[in-house]
Formats: structure tokens, C-alpha cells, sequence
């Protein structure tokens, strides 16, 4: 089972890698072009505009600084954004050097929704359009030093209309798809992870669970018991009954077993009609305890099916992290011993200490 803390961890990391893809790609570029046409603005006689596009590149380099030392995503999107839209104002005040200000206000939009999305990003793009309307429209504003023509203004203000929905359109279809693959990508998981029957573990997704890492690390000092639980002549079953009764008594056992244990503990079906469980913080003369308690409740059990009344026997195998260290090694000491419960009879428990 893919738990919500793990989901959690999996897409948190995902966003972390494409956060650090786009800051790096826009700081660096945005650095790269404000810088080198700053420097060509400075140099043909425009000293002033220069030094404002100098430091506009010089602010986004120290952005990107903050952020890769920081790694705080929302203060990068605010800084980027309002500096942005402070550069944006600037250029369409200014007209730029020889009126191409305008030029590169189209790839304001698209940047804010990138980076805020369609809500937050949409709410910044109508404010900063709005002053716009008033730097293009409303007449001797102080801060306003280049005035545009009225076909400039009318087709300017068209262009960005267009680009802006553009931009949000093409942001709300990439969270939508960026939502489907995220479904996807959990459905596959789950799907590689989960037992489709019995809605456990399977092998995969125990050998891969953060628990049993967990219970691993911890158990140089902290025991943990490993059992092996096979349902005795289970081939019985579906010849008897037929394979759909044996796929709902495995239903039923799976349920039982899981009832049966802690929260803490972990379950999965091992294979056929072989389940395992481990039991952290638990030794090996406890996990025998446990398991054999829940073996003979379950042997007295009638486990009813499409009209049967059906009884069940298991024989299981124990070994405990305070024998065998590795995984592997653990899982063969338990089927080891499950194999001799089978031959001491079935409807026993076997470990290193109770042959
Ligand atoms: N219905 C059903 N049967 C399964 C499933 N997986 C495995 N089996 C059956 O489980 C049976 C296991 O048979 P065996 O390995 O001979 O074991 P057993 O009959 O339980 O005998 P012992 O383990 O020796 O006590 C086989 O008949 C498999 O077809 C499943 O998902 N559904």
C-alpha cells in the first residue's frame, strides 16, 4: 500500500525538481538577456535605462541565489513576479531602448502563470494589466516618459489580451494534465504495489515500504518477528468448492489476519495462499505468542462462502531480526520453518526456538 505520507513525499519531490528546473531556466535566462541588453543600452548613449536593466538582471541572479540556498519556492515565486511585473511597468512606461519595451511585455503573462498558476497568477496578470490601461490611456502621468501612438496602444492592448488568455488557457489544460498523470502515476503504483484480491501488500510492495526500511534500520535494537502463514491444503479448497470460493475464502483469511494484528504491524500476501507479517518491537518468543493466538481462532473459525461453512488449518514459519540481519535472509529462515511445520503435521507454528 502507498500511504498518504509516502504520496506526499513522492509528489513534493517531483514539484521540488520541476521548481528547480524553472527557477534555474528563467533566472539564468532572464539574467543572460536583461544583462547583455543593458550593457548595449548603456553603451549607445541610454546610461540610465542600462543600469536599470543591469540591475533588474542583477536582482534575478540573487533570486536564484536566495532560492538554491533557501529552497523556499513561495518566496522565489513572489520575488520573481513582483519583479517581474515592476520590469513590465517599466519597459511599457519607458517604450525601451528604441521603442522595443513593448516586445517583451508579451512573455509577462505566460511567466506569472507559470509560476502562480491560473488563481494567484491571474488576479497579479489583471491588476498589472490594469495599470497598464491607465500608463497607456490616462495622459501626464509623471512616471510615464514615452507616449505611444493610439494604433500602438489599441493593437498593443488587443495583443496582450490575446496573449494572456492564451497564457491561461494553456496553463489551466497543463495543471489538468499534470493532474490526470498524477492519478495515473498513483493508480500504476498502487496497482504495482497492492495484491488486486485480497487489497494487501504484495511481495513488491512489502520488499519496497517505508515501514519495512524503517523496521529494518531500527532493528539492531529494536527486534522484529517475521512470520510466514500458508493455508494448509488450500488446494482442497478450489477443487472442492471451485476457484471463485477459494478467491473469497482468501478474502476472508486476508481480512481476518489483518483484523487480527496491531496497526503498527505489516501484512501482505506473499504468493498464492501465503501471507506474511511482520511484527516490529517484537521478539521472537512474542511474535510466536501472537501468531499462534491468531492461528487457533482461526482454526476454530468457520469461514462462510456462497452457502459453505468452511474450516481452515494453517501452518506457519517465524524468524526474528535477532538471528538474521538481512532481509533475505529473515524471509528464508521463515519459509524454512514453515516448511517444517508442514511436515511436523500443518496447523503449527515453527521457529528457531520452538522446532
Ligand atoms: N482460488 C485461488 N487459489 C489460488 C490462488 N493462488 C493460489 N491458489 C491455489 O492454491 C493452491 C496451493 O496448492 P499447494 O501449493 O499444493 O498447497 P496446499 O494445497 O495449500 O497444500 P499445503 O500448502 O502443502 O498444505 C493451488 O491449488 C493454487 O491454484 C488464488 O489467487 N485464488
Amino acid at each position: 500500500m502507498i500511504n498518504n505520507a509516502d504520496k506526499g513525499e513522492e509528489l513534493a519531490f517531483e514539484r521540488a525538481r520541476r521548481n528547480d528546473l524553472l527557477s534555474s531556466a528563467l533566472c539564468w535566462l532572464g539574467a543572460f538577456f536583461l544583462s547583455i541588453f543593458g550593457l548595449k543600452s548603456y553603451f549607445s548613449g541610454l546610461p540610465d535605462y542600462g543600469i536599470g536593466l543591469l540591475v533588474f538582471g542583477l536582482c534575478t541572479a540573487l533570486i536564484w541565489v536566495q532560492f538554491k540556498l533557501t529552497q523556499n519556492w513561495r518566496v522565489f515565486q513572489s520575488m520573481i513576479c513582483l519583479g517581474f511585473s515592476v520590469l513590465y511597468l517599466f519597459l511599457l512606461s519607458s517604450g525601451g531602448q528604441a521603442n522595443t519595451g513593448l516586445l517583451w511585455c508579451y512573455t509577462y503573462p505566460l511567466i506569472v502563470f507559470s509560476l502562480l498558476g491560473t488563481r494567484l497568477g491571474g488576479i497579479l496578470v489583471a491588476v498589472v494589466l490594469f495599470l497598464s490601461v491607465i500608463i497607456l490611456y490616462v495622459p501626464g502621468l509623471d512616471f510615464v516618459t514615452h507616449s505611444y501612438t493610439p494604433d500602438i496602444k489599441y493593437r498593443f492592448t488587443g495583443s496582450i489580451l490575446f496573449v494572456v488568455a492564451l497564457g491561461y488557457l494553456m496553463e489551466l489544460s497543463r495543471m489538468e494534465a499534470q493532474r490526470k498523470s498524477d492519478q495515473a502515476n498513483e493508480v500504476l503504483k498502487m496497482m504495482a504495489h497492492r495484491d488486486e484480491l485480497t487489497g494487501l501488500y504484495n511481495r513488491r510492495g512489502i520488499k519496497e515500504s517505508h515501514e519495512l526500511e524503517r523496521y529494518l534500520s531500527k532493528a539492531p535494537t529494536n527486534e522484529m518477528a517475521l512470520a510466514v502463514c500458508d493455508v494448509d491444503f488450500f488446494k482442497n479448497i478450489n477443487d472442492e468448492y471451485g476457484h471463485d470460493v477459494g478467491d473469497e475464502v482468501l478474502k476472508l483469511v486476508a481480512a481476518h489476519l489483518k483484523a487480527s494484528i496491531r496497526e503498527t504491524d505489516l501484512i501482505g500476501r506473499w504468493g498464492g495462499e501465503e501471507f506474511i507479517i511482520l511484527f516490529p518491537s517484537t521478539s521472537l518468543e512474542e511474535g510466536y505468542q501472537l501468531i499462534e493466538r491468531v492461528r487457533k481462532v482461526m482454526s476454530e473459525k468457520r469461514f462462510e462462502v456462497a452457502g459453505h461453512q468452511i474450516r481452515l488449518s494453517f501452518s506457519t514459519g517465524i524468524s526474528s531480526t535477532r538471528y538474521y540481519d538481512s532481509w533475505d535472509n529473515l524471509i528464508k529462515s521463515a519459509d524454512k520453518h514453515l516448511y517444517k511445520a508442514k511436515e511436523a503435521g500443518r496447523n503449527c507454528t515453527r521457529t528457531t526456538e520452538h522446532s
